[in-house]
């Protein structure tokens, strides 16, 4: 059976994965959103709720999982951070196979997928695309994001990969640091040339 080329998306903390996921659905490429896929099942009503509450008392309410104070526990303790992964990994993992086989007689999908590399995933996709800009441009993008600190930056920051040996293990890099315009014209060319 035939199936779609897998481009797996990637990059770290904003380096501006989900803006470069949105150019490559305007070009009408079906793109699998993991993170909105977590959000969904963390929402209200969504499937995970009841098995985070179970692990971490309290972190839930009527509007699902208040991520704001899972996410203050969760960064800075990586064995609370291991405990929230083995729920909701396996989850996105399921959601995963059922959008490639949604989409089975694309020629092409996205994975948009924060932690490629950090949790494996990388061998599943055909192509690997890494965006990324400069840390300094990095920084200041997340440091303006409402809620966000010095602090859960650097939690965060140390979680991930370095996007330098991100760079080094990616087909294709997206530049980032310079204007949306001409990030969106790197797409336009990477999917020209794929
Ligand atoms: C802890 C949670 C509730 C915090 O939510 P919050 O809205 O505050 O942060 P957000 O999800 O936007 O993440 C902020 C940054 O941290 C990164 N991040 C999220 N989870 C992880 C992780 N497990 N390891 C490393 N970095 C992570 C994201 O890629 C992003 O760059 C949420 O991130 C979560 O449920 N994480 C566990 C699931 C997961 O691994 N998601 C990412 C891949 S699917
Ligand atoms: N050339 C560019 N390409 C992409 N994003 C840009 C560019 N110039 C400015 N930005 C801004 O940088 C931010 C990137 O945020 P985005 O949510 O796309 O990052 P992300 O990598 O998905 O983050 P996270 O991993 O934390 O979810 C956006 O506010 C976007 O408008």
């Amino acid at each position: 059976m035939t199936r779609p080329k897998i481009i797996g998306l990637t990059g770290s903390i904003g380096m501006g994965k989900s803006t470069v996921a949105a150019m490559f659905a305007e070009a009408g490429i079906p793109v699998f959103d993991a993170d909105a896929e977590v959000r969904a099942m963390q929402g209200p009503g969504g499937e995970l709720v009841s098995a985070i509450e179970a692990a971490f008392p309290g972190s839930t309410g009527p509007e699902g999982v208040d991520r704001d104070r899972l996410g203050h526990q969760v960064f800075a303790d990586k064995a609370a951070l291991a405990r929230l992964e083995a729920i909701v990994h396996p989850a996105v993992a399921a959601k995963r196979a059922a959008f490639l086989e949604q989409h089975h007689d694309k020629r092409a999908v996205v994975f948009d997928i924060p932690l490629l590399f950090e949790r494996g995933g990388h061998e599943a996709v055909d192509t690997i695309v890494v965006v990324s800009a400069p840390e300094a441009v990095q920084r200041a993008r997340v440091l303006a994001r409402p809620g966000m600190t010095p602090e859960k930056f650097a939690h965060i920051f140390g979680l991930q990969l370095h996007d330098t040996h991100k760079r080094d293990r990616a087909h294709h890099v997206i530049d980032t640091g310079t204007s949306l315009d001409d990030t969106r014209a790197q797409v336009a060319a990477l999917i020209a040339a794929l």
